[in-house]
């Protein structure tokens, strides 16, 4: 039986990434989940990961609760107005990351937008497809809800219960300024990837043997699916060009004044840098907290198996609380730097207590 406050019955239409990351983690409160999708190996997939059941072909004994449309954005207008013409809830949602475009997609076709709360949740991977899928992808991540005035209450209640039961933070805005939101702290910044990404097609093995943890953080979202992508990109095409404008003339300015090479244009450069740290600090930290500062310790680790693990007890004995780590592998080497945030008064505790077990901890 579902928990208090968890929607009873719950169809998911389309079982990919993050269509199964939210059948499982409905699935772990104890909901009942049908799944559906086109694709009937994405289906039989998410079926065996636990997600749920396979929604029958026929006729329901009455509406689910709620029907979540995690298709790709062009898919949402079509697949709610298909939905609610088989009755298949009595509230819809879905997850695209673009709302603006699907909405009056929806509107035009004739959905009953009433029943129907446009929602993405701020959370997701650079893969897709459902052997992806994690039940604690969304934990403390904001999930949009974009209602609009003719949003009945009950539907929007039970989006906000769906939101909830995923161990998310719905946060409400209205679908233009999502969009043009969604442009600066995502959609842009995945073209900028990509674009780093793709000076690397050309580059030797020289220099990829040279490449460290700063290209692969700015990288990582670049290896994700294109055709997800190109749908995200071009439903949000104005706001995204705005943004992508604006880096590309930091970006000329930058290439010009290192040419330059006159001291008065490398502080002008610095200048663009000493941005980058301000912007970068204003990133909320995990669960949309202030963001914090961390000291950073790092400890040398032969590539063994559960040397990992080690660590991480040896933290745990010592009380200290890992708030994130990295890995910086010597290529060519079976060593690594292991980086490991924790709190700055922890820092000191956690050191001695590597060092005493053997570990190199190097400063
Ligand atoms: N990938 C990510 O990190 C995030 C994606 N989103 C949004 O979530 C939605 C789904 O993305 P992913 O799960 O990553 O993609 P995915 O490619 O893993 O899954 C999409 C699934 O939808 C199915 N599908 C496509 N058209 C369909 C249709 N007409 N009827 C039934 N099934 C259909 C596909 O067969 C596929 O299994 C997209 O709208 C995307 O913008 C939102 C947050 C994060
Ligand atoms: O992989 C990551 O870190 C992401 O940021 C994934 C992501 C992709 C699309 C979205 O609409 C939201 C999140």
């Amino acid at each position: 039986m579902a928990e208090q406050g968890v929607p009873a019955r719950v169809i998911v239409v389309g079982t990919g990434l993050i269509g199964t990351s939210i059948a499982l983690a409905l699935r772990e409160r104890g909901a009942e989940v049908l799944l559906t999708d086109r694709d009937r190996a994405a289906l039989a997939v998410a079926v065996e990961l636990g997600a749920g059941t396979a929604l029958p072909d026929g006729a329901l004994d009455g509406p689910a609760d709620l029907a979540v449309l995690a298709v790709p954005p062009a898919a949402v207008a079509v697949t709610l107005l298909d939905a609610q013409k088989r009755g298949l809830a009595t509230a819809y949602t879905d997850v695209a990351s673009v709302k603006a475009l699907p909405i009056a997609q929806a509107a035009e076709l004739g959905c009953d937008l009433t029943r129907f709360v446009a929602g993405h949740p701020l959370a997701g991977r650079e893969r897709s497809g459902p052997a992806a899928a994690r039940a604690d992808l969304f934990l403390g991540r904001p999930w949009a809800l974009c209602p609009t005035p003719g949003t009945g209450e009950d539907a929007l209640a039970a989006v906000t219960a769906l939101v909830r039961a995923c161990g998310a933070e719905p946060a409400t805005v209205a679908p233009d300024e999502h969009d043009r939101a969604v442009a600066l702290v995502s959609h842009a910044p995945h073209v900028v990837s990509a674009a780093v990404a793709a000076r690397l097609t050309g580059a030797d093995g020289t220099a990829l043997g040279l490449a460290g943890q700063g290209v692969r953080d700015v990288t990582r979202i670049a290896a994700s699916d294109p055709r997800l992508w190109i749908g995200i990109l071009t439903a949000n095409a104005e706001p995204v060009a705005d943004v992508l404008e604006a880096v590309a003339t930091d970006l000329a300015v930058a290439a010009s004044l290192l040419r330059d090479g006159s001291e008065g244009a490398a502080v002008h450069v610095a200048d663009l840098l000493l941005r980058g740290n301000a912007g970068r600090a204003r990133i909320p930290g995990k669960h949309g907290s202030a963001p914090r500062t961390y000291a950073t310790v790092t400890v040398m680790i032969p590539d063994r198996p559960g040397e990992l693990a080690m660590i991480f007890q040896a933290a745990g004995i010592a009380g200290v609380n890992i708030e994130d780590v990295t890995i910086e592998h010597s290529p060519g080497r079976d060593l690594g730097a292991l980086e490991i945030a924790v709190a700055p008064e922890a820092a000191e505790t956690l050191t001695a207590e590597l060092r005493a077990r053997g570990w190199s901890v190097p400063g």
